[in-house]
């Protein structure tokens, strides 16, 4: 890709040192500026050509709207959820992460948060901090033969799921996109989440936030598990809905929880903090020496390379190079897409910006619908009763009103008109 000044970059969260020595080294002027208002940024982001977050600097689409120089916004870390892409993405803002610098991190935290979970470690000092010897009390269980349930096998469930079997655990998982055999080769027995819910002990969620995995375990779902179920969620907050959370622990429904992530951070809401059976950190899955590092030279690395005109790594949202509006089958779509690695890729369909960009390559299905814990595995089944599998998915970021999601699909489907209960709208395409 052509090369792309930038000659001012803003940090504004505590990233690791490296990062601003790699910038530095690389001619470009670094400012360092941490619990920034969100009036203050909107007031500076003009001055800057690059920002590097992490979770906490909620970048909205009113910083983006002010931010007249801004070209790369580089999230040290894996969730851009924090980053209002859409927005970033029709100013022709480049997005860009570090998924992978820290998903052993947050995979030790998982660990930890279970095997606290199991044995009460965390009530247990606390008590003994405040003077108790209270051997009754904290009267736990075993890990070994229990039952794991991971949901979501990216990189964080599959370190997950290699770890506790250590522990002897059997470990289940659902996952729309992880092929069978793929998780089946590092030992987790993939189902669907009907069939899940009630074989586990501990299920824990390693999901993106997203439409389809707000609520993931709610009222409904909780009541089909196992009576005392414990629950952690390192990933994010809202995929166990909270309220739902804190009644199932109130009537014993649920066991016990670890939770790394909330709805708001901090929450200002501490029933679930204060509660007995909850064991809490302050968002610290990424928060070690290790992961910092790598995320800090990473983001660092990726931007001195776009700055070099070399491949864009990383980038959620790469510039748009290309808008157009196709007529198809009597219908009209806006699409603009860009090219990455040589492969054209496609961002934005009808104004649903798609999270990762999709490489416009083999068969693609397209559908309007609104999202829902329920959408994926409805899509799958209906798909798999017409001899069709899910090859890979992409979901919208931001949540219009029936937003368009795409799979990859192994061929096309011979009549469309089997998705009508689920979607508003599909076109599929073979390139
Ligand atoms: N607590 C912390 O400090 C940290 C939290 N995270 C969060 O952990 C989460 C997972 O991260 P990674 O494993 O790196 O992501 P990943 O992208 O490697 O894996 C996510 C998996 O979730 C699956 N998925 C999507 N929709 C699903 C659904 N409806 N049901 C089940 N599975 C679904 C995807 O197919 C994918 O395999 C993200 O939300 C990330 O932001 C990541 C690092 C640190
Ligand atoms: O990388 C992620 O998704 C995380 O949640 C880590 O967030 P942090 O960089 O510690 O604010």
């Amino acid at each position: 890709m052509a090369p792309t000044s930038i000659k001012s970059v803003l940090i504004s969260e505590s990233v690791d040192p490296r990062c601003r020595a790699i910038l530095e080294e690389n001619g470009i002027l670094v400012t360092e500026k941490q619990n920034m208002k969100k009036e203050e940024l909107i007031a500076e982001i003009g001055l800057y050509d690059g920002l590097v977050v992490r979770s906490a600097t909620k970048v909205t689409a009113d910083i983006i709207s002010a931010a007249h120089n801004l070209k790369i916004i580089g999230r040290a870390g894996t969730g851009v959820d924090n980053v209002d892409v859409n927005a970033a993405t029709h100013k022709g803002i480049i997005v860009m992460n570090t998924p992978s610098g820290n998903t052993i991190s947050a995979a030790e935290l998982t660990c930890a948060l279970l095997m606290s979970l199991s044995r009460n470690v965390p009530q247990a000092v606390m008590s003994m901090k405040e003077g108790n010897w209270d051997r009754k009390k904290f009267m736990g269980s075993e890990l070994y033969g229990k039952v794991l349930g991971i949901v979501g096998l990216g990189r964080i469930g599959k370190e997950v799921a290699t770890r506790m079997q250590a522990f002897g655990m059997k470990t289940v998982g659902y996952d729309p996109i992880t092929p069978l055999e793929v998780s089946a080769s590092w030992g987790v027995e993939q189902m669907s989440l009907e069939q899940l819910w009630p074989l586990c002990d501990y299920i824990t969620v390693h999901t993106p936030l997203m439409p389809s995995t707000v609520g993931l375990l709610n009222d409904n779902t909780f009541a089909k598990c196992k009576k005392g179920v414990k629950v952690v969620n390192c990933a994010r907050g809202g995929i166990i809905d909270e309220a739902a959370l804190l009644r199932a622990l109130e009537s014993g429904q649920c066991g016990g929880a670890g939770l790394d992530v909330f709805n708001e951070e901090p929450p200002k809401n501490r029933s679930l903090v204060d509660h007995p059976n909850v064991i809490s950190c302050p968002h610290l899955g990424a928060s070690t020496k290790e992961a910092q590092a790598r995320c800090g030279e990473d983001i660092a690395q990726q931007i001195v390379d776009m700055v070099k005109g070399k491949n864009l790594v990383g980038a959620v949202s790469p510039p748009r190079c290309l808008q157009v509006e196709l007529v198809a089958g009597g219908c009209s779509y806006r699409v603009s897409g860009s090219v990455q690695g040589g492969v054209p890729v496609l961002l934005e369909l009808n104004g649903s910006v798609f999270r990762q960009p999709i490489a416009l390559c083999g068969n693609l299905l397209f559908f309007r619908a609104s999202g829902g814990p329920q959408l994926l595995s409805s899509m799958a089944g209906v798909l798999a009763a017409n001899g069709v599998e899910i090859q890979s998915f992409s979901a919208p970021t931001a949540h219009p009103e029936d937003p368009w999601h795409c799979v990859g699909v192994s061929s096309l489907l011979p009549d469309l008109s089997v998705l009508k209960p689920s979607v508003k709208d599909a076109a599929q395409l073979q390139i």
